[in-house]
């Protein structure tokens, strides 16, 4: 990735150990572009390097398997949301094409004794890289931990109690996705790997991709790549969120482009952490959201309702 970042930058150490005069700075820095770009680079984000190195390494061995033998980790009754989902399965909203992508997806392990266990299905064990599901356990867990901090801090920011989110998202439903991007071998129809979306969930964080492509569309409807340092995470708002804000808050359409010719046959490889509440979160917009300017944009729904149809519109779930 380049070394310039075209969306707003936050230290999360501000947040989690900086003096309280810090903490509200991190604060209003995070609003703020989150009202107005929808896209922030973190660093200072608490999940190790060495993690992420680790993660990626399994993550590119596991795609590095036939097809045979990916296959056997799919399974179509849990609509892609744990084990891999292979090519052509996932569409944009709205768009009939494929995404040109295979992913696996990695869920919430409960290890206390919260009976909402029983609402998620296994996690999917990869024999053939016995450190993979293992690693992505323990990601999980650190994705889970930066993820609340700054779900704190925006809920500061919206004049909530700084707790407001924790026990929603105690135990939630979020998604680790391992995504590979093959190499492209043809003249490809379209120049877009993953079609232009708004993603579903409260908030989503990406550790660096393997390759430049992901684009976000700004204010005046142009793409803008984003680029952060290799020691940032991009972490984005997703729909949950832009709907409790009642859209204060936006979910920015991204997408991830084609490289150029000379990089075709390279694969990208990327590990969004969707954080999702449990799927009893009441959704309906926030009172202090709402106003004569701005007036309630959205009907009340459940998170468990709201992913429901929004896996239906986007070909995962039949
Ligand atoms: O591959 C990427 O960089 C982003 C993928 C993405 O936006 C998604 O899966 O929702
Ligand atoms: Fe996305």
């Amino acid at each position: 990735m380049a070394n310039v970042n075209s969306i707003p930058t936050v230290d999360l150490s501000l947040f989690t150990s900086g003096d309280a005069q810090q903490k509200a700075a991190f604060v209003q820095q995070l609003g703020k572009a989150y009202e107005e770009v929808g896209f922030v680079a973190v660093k200072n984000h608490g999940i190790p390097d060495a993690l992420i190195e680790q993660l990626y390494k399994h993550v590119q061995e596991f795609f590095s398997l036939p097809f045979d033998v990916k296959e056997q980790y799919e399974i179509p009754e849990l609509a892609g949301q744990r084990g891999y989902t292979s090519f052509g399965k996932e569409h944009a909203k709205g768009f009939d094409a494929p995404d040109l992508k295979e992913f696996f997806q990695f869920g919430q392990t409960v290890i206390d004794s919260d009976p909402i266990q029983s609402e998620y299905p296994n996690n999917v064990q990869v024999r053939e890289v016995p450190k993979f599901s293992p690693t992505m356990e323990e990601a999980y867990r650190y994705f889970e931990r930066s993820g609340k901090s700054l779900l704190q801090a925006i809920a500061i920011y919206l004049g909530l109690d700084q707790y407001y989110f924790d026990d929603k998202i105690h135990n939630g439903n979020s998604i680790l996705r391992a995504i590979h991007y093959p190499p492209i071998t043809q003249e490809p129809k379209s120049a877009i790997r993953a079609e232009q979306h708004e993603d579903i969930n409260l908030i989503t964080l990406l550790v660096g991709a393997s390759a430049d492509g992901l684009e976000i569309l700004d204010k005046q409807d142009h793409w803008v790549p984003v680029t952060s340092l290799p020691e940032q995470i991009v972490v984005n708002v997703g729909d949950m969120l832009q709907r409790l804000t009642n859209n204060r808050l936006k979910s920015t359409t991204h997408r991830v482009v084609n490289p150029p010719r000379e990089k075709w046959g390279t694969s990208r490889f990327s590990i969004p952490f969707f954080l999702h509440p449990k799927s009893e979160m009441d959704l309906s917009s926030l009172q202090s959201c709402i106003s004569e300017n701005n007036p309630l944009q959205y009907e009340p729904i459940t998170a468990g309702a709201y992913l429901d149809e929004r896996l239906r519109e986007i070909g995962l779930k039949k």
